[in-house]
């Protein structure tokens, strides 16, 4: 068993998720960023890949007091669980998402991983290993899902995002599209990765809504064969 999983990316209107030095950039508006943290405040756990720790340092917390008082009455952690996809343990020790906000945080290495990084992490994290070289994403999701996660939201980046579309994880596609050009051949994208090479192999999606939202469009889809 495992948690039903989102994606929510914020993407340019040439489909870019950053520059090619992989510098943040803002692509959301107002809305989309308090659309963003209300879906971030209705899931267990939140994702993201080392490379955005890197690149972004995100805290991943919920920003809004209103939703952390709801989260709070019904029982659960002002913010969701932060979980990052992490095969080497690279996670800087003082990195935002290990420090800010309260609650659980989890660092999922793999066994290639030093074992030193891995118990300097294990003073503010729980440490979870799975796979060789790099972290097996379904144990992972499996993982989770035993430590209650029941709806697990994934920020990016791009490599983490086609990792699970490769084996079929992922259950519905959220995507904002902004009201800028990134541009580059070499600037991130949704799914970056090696990209499926067979038609048969892609993911299908299905439409839910599209809607506008500031002067970006939010496009919601569900995969069909996962
Ligand atoms: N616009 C947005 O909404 C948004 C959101 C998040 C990140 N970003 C951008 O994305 C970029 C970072 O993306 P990225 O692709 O470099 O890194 P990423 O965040 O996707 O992390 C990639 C890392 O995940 C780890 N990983 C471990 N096991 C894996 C597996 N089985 N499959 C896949 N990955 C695995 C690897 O160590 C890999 O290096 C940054 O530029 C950041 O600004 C944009
Ligand atoms: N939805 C969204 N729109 C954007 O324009 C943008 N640049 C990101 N980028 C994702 C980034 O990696 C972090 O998830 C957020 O910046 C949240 O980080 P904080 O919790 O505020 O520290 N995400």
């Amino acid at each position: 068993m495992r948690p039903f999983v989102f994606v929510n990316i914020a993407m340019s209107a040439d489909g870019k998720i950053s520059t090619k030095e992989r510098r943040q950039v803002k692509i959301s508006g107002t809305e989309d960023f308090s659309r963003v943290d209300r879906i971030k405040a209705a899931s267990d756990a939140i994702m993201v890949g080392i490379g955005t720790v890197l690149a972004d340092n995100p805290s991943l917390t919920v920003k809004s007091p209103d939703l952390r008082a709801e989260r709070r009455a019904g029982g659960k952690d002002e913010h969701p669980i932060r979980v990052v996809v992490d095969s080497a343990a690279r996670t800087p020790l003082d990195a935002d998402i290990l420090h800010k906000g309260t609650g659980k945080r989890i660092i999922a290495v793999s066994r290639k991983a030093p074992r030193e990084r891995v118990e300097a992490l294990r003073e503010h994290a729980t440490v979870v290993v799975t796979g060789e070289d790099s972290v097996d994403l379904q144990a992972l999701l499996e993982e989770l899902y035993r430590q209650g996660v029941r709806r697990l939201m994934v920020e990016g980046g791009g490599t983490l995002i086609w990792g699970l579309f490769e084996q079929g994880l992922v259950d519905e596609l959220q995507t904002f599209i902004g009201n800028i050009v990134i541009g580059g051949k070499d600037a991130p994208t949704p799914a970056d990765g090696e990209g499926f090479l067979r038609e048969a192999d892609f993911a299908r999606l299905r439409l839910i809504e599209a809607v506008q939202l500031d002067d970006g469009l939010l496009i919601r889809w569900s995969v069909e064969n996962r």
